[in-house]
């Protein structure tokens, strides 16, 4: 267990490097082990060593660099086994050449794919699976690290928090399946009303949560009208009494904060608005 998480926190980790950077340690290495291999000469065996480099950049660089590298790791072979031949294309080197070429270049297509499917496997492990917003837990993570983007840039966000009124007597009047197709509905118009860096949650039942990134208190007042706007007219066709109360938290980014603190502001602003009259939106600052 332990391991697991400790291999998990580094692919994170390596995740976070600025994929220059990572590009050119991978570069070194790959030069590293070259130079190695042909130092020790060809009785000494190193073709292991390559896979390194290789996976790397299937796992954390774009896909053509672990064919990059598959071909820059079969054509190392020259210069070493060079050393026993006169000429560089005798039979054996050319031969050498291709039979590792073809098994780098299957492990990095391997490398290239276990990602794509842990990447698969992630977002369906942080996506709730009625509504495709992140899940709680996943909300808080991204949040939280859209946050400190926010406090170090000095640059505004505020997050918004959204409760359906009188959710239930759909359940209760329609049944299930129809609250489950209302839900759907709610959380496909606030996708479509989102920007490029704006992160979805759900959060309860028929709670959801929206992190405005990069947001002034003015443009959040004027995409939550709009929002909500879109929200009554996207429900119209289910013939309910359902509504909105929001609750919207400006962060001046003038302080350090955590994303609960700011969940549980929204959420007060929000209950504000359904103690009162409901379907409105209340506007606070953190
Ligand atoms: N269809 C469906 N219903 C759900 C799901 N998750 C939670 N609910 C229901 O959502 C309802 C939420 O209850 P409340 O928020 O207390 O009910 P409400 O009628 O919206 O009450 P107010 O918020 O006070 O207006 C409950 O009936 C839950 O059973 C879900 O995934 N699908």
């Amino acid at each position: 267990m332990q391991i697991k998480f400790t291999g998990y926190k580094v692919l994170k980790w390596l995740d976070g490097v600025d994929s220059r950077i990572l590009l050119g340690l991978v570069f070194c290495l790959e030069c590293l082990i070259a130079w190695a291999d042909y130092l020790t000469g060809p009785l000494m065996p190193f073709e292991f060593f390559f896979l390194l480099p290789i996976g790397l950049a299937a796992f954390f660089l774009r896909s053509f660099w672990a064919y990059f590298f598959a071909m820059l790791s079969a054509l190392a072979v020259i210069p070493v086994l060079s050393q026993l031949f006169v000429t560089s294309f005798t039979p054996p080197i050319v031969m050498e050449f291709f039979s590792r070429m073809i098994v780098y270049l299957v492990f990095a297509w391997l490398g290239v794919k276990l990602r794509q499917l842990l990447n698969e496997l992630d977002r369906l492990a942080s996506q709730d699976s009625l509504t495709a917003a992140a899940r709680g837990r996943f909300f808080y993570e991204f949040g939280t690290a859209e946050l400190a983007r926010s406090f170090r840039s000095k640059s505004p966000l505020c997050l918004v928090f959204i409760d359906l009124d009188n959710f239930k007597e759909v359940n209760d009047n329609q049944g299930h399946q129809l609250g489950d197709q209302l839900l759907v509905a709610v959380a496909d118009t606030i996708k479509a009303n989102l920007r490029q860096g704006d992160i979805f949650g759900r959060l309860g039942g028929d709670e959801f949560a929206i992190l405005l990134a990069q947001t002034s208190r003015e443009e959040a007042k004027t995409i939550t009208r709009r929002m909500r706007e879109n929200l009554l007219a996207a429900i119209g066709r289910f013939e309910t009494r359902v509504t909105f109360s929001i609750g919207v938290v400006t962060y001046l980014a003038d302080k350090p904060v955590t994303i609960a603190e700011l969940v549980a502001l929204a959420d007060s602003a929000m209950y504000a608005v359904k103690r009162s009259t409901k379907n409105a939106i209340r506007y606070v600052v953190a």
